[in-house]
């Protein structure tokens, strides 16, 4: 719906309300609502004469238009020819400036580059499905996760694909911190009118980082009134954050409860396939042409995948190594890998180290606390709760007994794959983190081998 339309909405509210139906009649019943300007809905009449005659009512229709809707504007009036002269020019000359807006967009992230895994192919999903159809489908659409495992990738990826799909579309990426700031330095440099048509301009709206936001009265305001005219205008939201919409600690009740009108999305931590698959694309974006063999990407995989960015630290961190240190080695083998990261890694690993260990004691422990067997351990067997004590088994034994390599402890559990042990290892991780009953059982076996 555009403003004239919400306007037209609320006359049969505003006609009771009005004492005498004459006065609305005559003029208030054809004013047109023309523009916005800063927190200000435009109105109009044909004739001056008739603005001193609505001028008391309009507090009244205001409140009864922002109930209507949801919405904090005020409401100013200017007969036809005073909006013709005072704004109207003035918004041709500006709208004629649009074109030079800048979208923000970082061209390196797109789709093609972005690794898609079970942690976050319903992100992607979702994304994609946006930029092919902006405004159409999901919005706003709401993506949230931890730190460093996408999001901006993502809002930027469905910036990209809508502008090379057409470049005539209006399309503006802006971190919610730099949204602040051009809101307040426009409020002090008294070009709030270009802010607002710059946003209520755009066809697709890319907010990053919404969280920071929340606290912000007066931006959080102006925030919402622009949501809202996007919203109207069936044009294309995406926001991120660092926390689903409920928790966004500060945030107004109706800002978050727009912002679950459309679809929420959340990326998880990369899972070990993803992880190491994002290695092997970003060796190809960085055209490395010496080989790195699979056990350094293996461990790098289950070592450094707290978050993409870390993932991406990490291998820079390797290429560096060697290109320092290894400028006549041909490859990268995990023993370069080690000594590349000896300070990060080891220090962690050795922390729990408990020498007089051995891996049947580990072994033995795992199983009496499970209440199975070592050999049980030891087996093929796909028993959900034998991989549970097999892969804490593992685990313990990577931890707390020293140059334990993976190769070695697949060996020691029944010749399984080193990938196969950095998976558990991993795993096993994981699952203390977001479980604490599974973090506790760790614990107590730990204890007992102490
Ligand atoms: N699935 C992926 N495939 C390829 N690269 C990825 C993937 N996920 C994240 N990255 C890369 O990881 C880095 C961090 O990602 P990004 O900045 O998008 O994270 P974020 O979730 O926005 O983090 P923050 O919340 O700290 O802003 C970027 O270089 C990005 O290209």
């Amino acid at each position: 719906m555009n403003l004239q339309e919400n306007w037209s909405q609320c006359l049969p509210k505003i006609k009771p309300q009005i004492d005498d139906s004459v006065v609305f009649d005559s003029f208030i019943h054809d004013l047109q609502a023309r523009t916005y300007e800063g927190n200000s809905i435009i109105l109009t009449t044909p004739f001056e004469f008739n603005v001193g005659i609505v001028e008391e009512y309009l507090p009244l229709m205001a409140e009864i238009y922002n109930s209507e809707h949801n919405t904090h504007y005020e409401l100013k009036l200017l007969s036809d020819s005073q909006f013709e002269k005072e704004y109207n020019k003035k918004e041709l000359q500006e709208e004629e400036e649009i074109p030079e807006f800048s979208d923000n967009l970082n061209p390196d992230f797109t789709f093609d580059n972005f690794v898609v895994g079970n942690s976050n192919r319903i992100a992607q999903n979702a994304s994609l499905a946006v930029a092919m159809k902006p405004g159409t489908a999901y919005s706003p659409l709401f993506i949230y996760s931890n730190s460093g495992l996408g999001k901006t990738h993502l809002l930027n990826a469905i910036g990209n694909y809508i502008k090379k799909k057409d470049p005539k579309k209006m399309v503006l990426y802006a971190s919610s911190e730099q949204f602040v700031n051009d809101y307040i330095s426009s409020l002090g440099n008294g070009t709030i009118k270009e802010f607002n048509l710059r946003y209520r301009n755009i066809d697709t709206l890319l907010i990053d980082d919404i969280q920071f936001i929340a606290s912000k009265e007066s931006s959080s305001e102006m925030f919402f009134n622009i949501f809202n005219s996007l919203q109207n205008d069936n044009k294309q939201i995406v926001i991120t954050s660092d926390k689903p919409p409920k928790d966004l600690k500060g945030m107004e009740n109706r800002l978050v409860s727009r912002f679950t009108n459309g679809l929420t999305v959340s990326i998880d931590t990369p899972e070990f396939e993803t992880s190491k698959a994002i290695l092997q694309k970003k060796l190809e974006i960085e055209k490395v042409d010496y080989p790195i063999s699979e056990e350094v990407l293996d461990f790098i995989s289950s070592h450094f995948n707290r978050d993409v960015r870390e993932l991406e630290g990490s291998l820079k961190r390797l290429l560096f190594y060697k290109l320092v240190f290894g400028q006549s080695k041909e490859s990268i083998d995990l023993e370069f890998a080690l000594e590349a990261f000896a300070d990060s890694y080891k220090t962690e690993e050795t922390k729990t180290v408990q020498n007089d260990l051995t891996v049947d004691e580990i072994k033995k422990c795992v199983a009496t606390y499970y209440n199975l067997s070592v050999s049980q351990i030891n087996s093929k067997s796909r028993t959900s709760n034998i991989i549970v004590a097999r892969h804490i088994a593992m685990y313990l034994v990577r931890n707390l007994i020293s140059d334990m390599s993976f190769i070695q402890i697949g060996k020691e559990f029944g010749g399984r794959d080193h990938s196969t042990v950095m998976k558990a290892c991993d795993k096993v991780e994981k699952n203390m983190k977001k479980d604490a009953m599974y973090k506790k059982a760790v614990q107590e076996i730990k204890k007992k081998l102490s």
